[in-house]
C-alpha cells in the first residue's frame, strides 16, 4: 500500500520511528516535498494511487478527494478538521480520522504564555535587549481579573485550569456541552456576549465551522473590558482580523496574540507587525510530547482503518 504523509513537523524527520513503523506497516511512504501544508492542485498530483493520508493542514477540498482514486483514510495529525471537505470524504467512503486530546497540553501552554508575552510586551523587549537598547517597559498584571475560554473542550479545560492558577477567574461559553461539564470543572458557565463583557483576557478554543465564523466581530470586540487581551490558538477564521486591527488602533483592547491566521502565512493580515500583536506560526501543538502523540495516534489510526477495523477517532464514516 501507499501512504503520504503531509504535516511538516514529521516530514522534518524522515528516518524518525513512527515513519518506519508505518513504512512496516504499509510499505511504501511518500512525504510532502514542500515543506508547507500542500494546496489543492498539489494534492491532485500527489493523491492517485495513495491507499492512505496522515494529514496536515493541507486542503482536502471535494476536488482535491476526487483525484484520489484508492484513497480510504485521511487520518488527521492534529485536532481540526477544518481543511477536510468531510461531506466529500463521507459520499467517497473516505474514512477521516483526528487525535482527540494529543496536543491539548501543548496549545494550553501556548494559550497562557501568549498571554503573558502580550501583557509584558516580552517579544518586543527581548528584540530591543538583541538590539543592543535597554527600554525597561511596561505592561498590565494578570492576577485578579477574568479569563474567558470560548470552546470548554479538551483544550479550553486545560486553559481554565491554568488561568485559576495564575490568580483569574476562569469563565467559559460552550453552547455543546451540559451543565455538568461545567460544574465538575467549577468553572462558571455564560453566553457568548456575557463572556465578552467580562473577560480580561479571552481566549478562544473552538472548531472553525460556518457558525463560528468570525465569531469574535466588531460588535463582540466592542464588548470586551478595556485593556483586554484577546488570545487565537484555535482557528484564523474564528476573529474578524479588520474589526480587531480598528480596535486595537483605537486602543479599545490592549493587545492580540495569534497563532492560527485566516491566511497562513498570513501575508496580507492587518494584525501583523502592529506593535500590541505577539504572534506564532500555527506553532501551538507543536511540542515534542505532542508530536509524538499525534504522530503515534495519526499512525494507529490510519492502519486501524487500513486494516478494515472501525477507528474509535473517526470524524467521519462510509456511508
Ligand atoms: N494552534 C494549533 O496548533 C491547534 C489548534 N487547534 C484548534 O483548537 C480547536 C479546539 O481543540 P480541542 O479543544 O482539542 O477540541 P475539542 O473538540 O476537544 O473542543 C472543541 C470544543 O468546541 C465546542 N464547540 C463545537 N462547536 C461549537 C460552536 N458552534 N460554538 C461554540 N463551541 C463549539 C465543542 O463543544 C467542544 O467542547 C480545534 O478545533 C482546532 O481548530 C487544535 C489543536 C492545535
Ligand atoms: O490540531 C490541530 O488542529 C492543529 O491546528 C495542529 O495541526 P498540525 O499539527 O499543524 O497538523
Amino acid at each position: 500500500m501507499k501512504v503520504l504523509v503531509t504535516p511538516t513537523s514529521l516530514c522534518r524527520q524522515p528516518d524518525s520511528a513512527a515513519l518506519e513503523s508505518l513504512r512496516r506497516a504499509v510499505g511504501e511512504v511518500v512525504l510532502n516535498p514542500f515543506g508547507r501544508p500542500m494546496t489543492e492542485s498539489e494534492l491532485i498530483d500527489a493523491l492517485p494511487g495513495v491507499d492512505g493520508v496522515i494529514a496536515g493542514l493541507d486542503d482536502y477540498s471535494a476536488d482535491a478527494l476526487a483525484a484520489a482514486d484508492r484513497l480510504r483514510v485521511v487520518a488527521r495529525y492534529g485536532v481540526g478538521t477544518n481543511n477536510v471537505d468531510l461531506d466529500a470524504a463521507r459520499a467517497r467512503g473516505i474514512v477521516v480520522t483526528r487525535t482527540p486530546g494529543a496536543n491539548a497540553l501543548a496549545v494550553a501552554e501556548l494559550a497562557v504564555g501568549l498571554t503573558f508575552a502580550v501583557a509584558r510586551g516580552i517579544p518586543r523587549l527581548d528584540a530591543a535587549v538583541r538590539a543592543g537598547d535597554w527600554p525597561r517597559g511596561e505592561g498590565r498584571e494578570l492576577t485578579g481579573g477574568v479569563f474567558g475560554v470560548v470552546g470548554f473542550g479538551a483544550i479550553g479545560r486545560l486553559v481554565a485550569e491554568r488561568a485559576r492558577g495564575i490568580g483569574m477567574t476562569p469563565i467559559a461559553y460552550d453552547p455543546m456541552l451540559p451543565d455538568e461539564v461545567f460544574a465538575a470543572a467549577g468553572v462558571e458557565r455564560c453566553d457568548l456576549d456575557d463572556l465578552c463583557r467580562r473577560s480580561d483576557v479571552l481566549s478562544l478554543h473552538v472548531p472553525l465551522l460556518p457558525e463560528t465564523r468570525h465569531l469574535l466581530d466588531e460588535r463582540r470586540l466592542a464588548l470586551l473590558p478595556a485593556d483586554a487581551i484577546v488570545v487565537n490558538t484555535a482557528r484564523g477564521g474564528l476573529i474578524d482580523e479588520a474589526a480587531a486591527r480598528a480596535a486595537l488602533d483605537a486602543g479599545r483592547i490592549y493587545g492580540v496574540a495569534i497563532d492560527a491566521y485566516e491566511t497562513e502565512p498570513p501575508s496580507a493580515s492587518p494584525l501583523v507587525g502592529h506593535p500590541r500583536v505577539v504572534s506564532t506560526p500555527h506553532s501551538g501543538g507543536h511540542t515534542r510530547e505532542a508530536v509524538a502523540r499525534m504522530s503515534e495516534q495519526s499512525i494507529d489510526d490510519l492502519i486501524t482503518v487500513l486494516r478494515g477495523e472501525a477507528s474509535p477517532n473517526a470524524v467521519s464514516s462510509p456511508l
